[in-house]
């Protein structure tokens, strides 16, 4: 498997979003250190994941940059992404793992050590942690775990942990210390008035 990108730009696809704006200035900047994550909200049709998926992947393809697909792992098989990612309301990680054979990149979500572990034994290439700050972009989440939270699965498992939830450049040096291997965004280049600049900041702080 190709070593992973340590930006992983999660789309937004809320009402009055531009993902592919957003993906296409990401890439502009980042290149292949970028991994963009289709995530698309829980109504969206699997038409509408797959046609988005498609255009994601085009934009993808020019700059050899990965692009995994969140939940719907057979989106990702159908328009030939690299692999997908599953939390604790998709499929569990090793029928995830059936699912894009032995090749494919497969994140799992995992907040503590031991659920870590299990991710790690079931098949999982890397794992998600956190919140690790609060974040707006997702409700219903636990309390963040912090860098320190990021450090006890790090210390638990051998594959790359991304961290996530309410990461900003200002915050990567903390979760990089903690030994992420990197994060994973919405806000802090969807939402940013240049999302170019904002991935420029992103990748500035994971290479420092
Ligand atoms: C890199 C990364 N980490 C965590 C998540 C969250 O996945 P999940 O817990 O399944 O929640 P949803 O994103 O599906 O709402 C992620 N998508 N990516
Ligand atoms: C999908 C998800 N899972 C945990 S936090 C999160 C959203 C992260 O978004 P942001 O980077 O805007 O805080
Ligand atoms: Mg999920």
């Amino acid at each position: 498997m190709p070593s992973l990108g340590r930006l992983h730009l999660i789309t937004d696809t809320r009402e009055g979003r531009d993902p592919l704006a957003v993906v296409r200035a990401a890439l502009t900047v980042a290149h292949a250190d970028l991994v963009v994550q289709v995530r698309v909200e829980d109504s969206a049709t699997d038409r509408e994941a797959y046609d988005l998926t498609r255009r994601v992947l085009a934009l993808c393809a020019s700059y050899q940059a990965t692009c995994l697909v969140n939940d719907r792992l057979h989106v990702a098989l159908a328009v030939g992404a690299a692999g997908g990612h599953v939390g604790a309301d998709d499929l569990p990680v090793a029928a995830a793992r059936r699912v894009l054979g032995p090749t494919g990149v497969l994140g799992a979500t995992a907040r503590a050590p031991g659920p870590a572990r299990e991710a790690v034994a079931a098949g999982a290439s890397y794992l998600g942690v956190g919140p690790c700050h609060t974040t707006s972009t997702k409700t219903g989440l636990p309390d963040p775990i912090g860098p320190a939270g990021v450090r006890a699965v790090v210390d638990a498992v051998d594959v790359p942990v991304i961290a996530i939830g309410g990461v900003t450049a200002a915050r990567v040096p903390a979760l990089r210390a903690a030994g992420a291997y990197g994060v994973a965004v919405v806000g802090a280049v969807s939402a940013a008035a240049d999302p170019a600049r904002a991935t420029a900041e992103l990748i500035e702080a994971l290479t420092c």
